[in-house]
């Protein structure tokens, strides 16, 4: 049995006498561990999808297990727990709070969560160990970003979910954040999906699912991604 398993899923939008389906048929599993990309154009259904497994949106039809737990199945407080517990989010904006500082954003993990991981230690491990005390307006984009992502990790979460990362930054910082990303998958195990229109950023991952007016298209597996430095977007 997968990691993640995704069977059927459907999520439809009644637009006036209109009906949108935002996901259809929607099927794929995921390994642990893996860094994985879903890629597609604007309006594809890929924040859906992504919103659904971390628990913020519900489907309409289909299931989706994780580590054999059914998120499909859990009521608005099971999935609050499960947001809580078990998914770490980072968004194209970095949503950190401005008036603490980097360590301090971290540290707003231990709050949520009991066993939280050290903020010095995964800004650390995220190459920010000298900007521990640095306010957000003192730090580039991308490493505002890592700071969200080490905000993210130190909650330890199962799944690290990722809606257009590097979409606000230039390619050479945009490169950086997704060494971290890619840094995450195979030395923590964590599970990595990131959302992104942008093709170029196919040959990194493990799995690559494509989608196009709210269904996959295809699903590819690369048991040798390619190297971020090679990177060309
Ligand atoms: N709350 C909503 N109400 C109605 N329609 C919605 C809603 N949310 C999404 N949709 C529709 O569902 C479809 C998929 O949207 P979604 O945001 O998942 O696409 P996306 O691939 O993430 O696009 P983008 O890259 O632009 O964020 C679109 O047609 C969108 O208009």
């Amino acid at each position: 049995m997968a990691y993640i398993e995704v069977k059927n899923l459907a999520k439809r939008y009644q637009q006036g006498d209109t009906e949108i389906a935002a996901n259809e048929d929607i099927n794929f599993e995921i390994e642990k561990g893996e860094l994985v990309i879903i890629l597609g154009q604007s309006g594809a259904g890929k924040s859906t999808l992504l919103n659904i497994i971390g628990g913020m949106d519900t489907n309409d039809d289909g299931t989706i297990k994780i580590d054999d737990i059914e998120v499909s199945k859990m009521d608005s407080h099971e999935r609050t727990e499960y947001r809580r517990n078990d998914i770490g989010f980072v968004f194209q904006s970095y949503n950190l709070v401005e008036n603490l500082t980097a360590k301090e954003n971290v540290e707003l993990a231990s709050e949520i969560v009991e066993d939280a991981l050290d903020a010095e230690e995964v800004l650390e491990s995220v190459g920010l160990g000298e900007r521990i005390n640095n306010f957000p307006a003192q730090l580039s984009g991308g490493q505002q970003q890592r700071v969200s992502i080490a905000r993210a990790l130190a909650k330890r979460p199962k799944l690290l979910l990722c809606d257009e990362p590097t979409g606000a930054l230039d390619s050479g910082t945009g490169q950086k954040v997704l060494k971290t990303l890619k840094k995450m998958a195979d030395e923590q195990n964590t599970t990595v999906i990131i959302v992104t229109h942008n093709s170029a950023l196919a040959d990194i991952a493990h799995r690559v699912i494509r989608m196009k007016d709210g269904t996959i298209s295809e699903i590819e597996t690369n048991d040798n991604p390619a190297d971020i430095d090679s990177l060309e977007y």
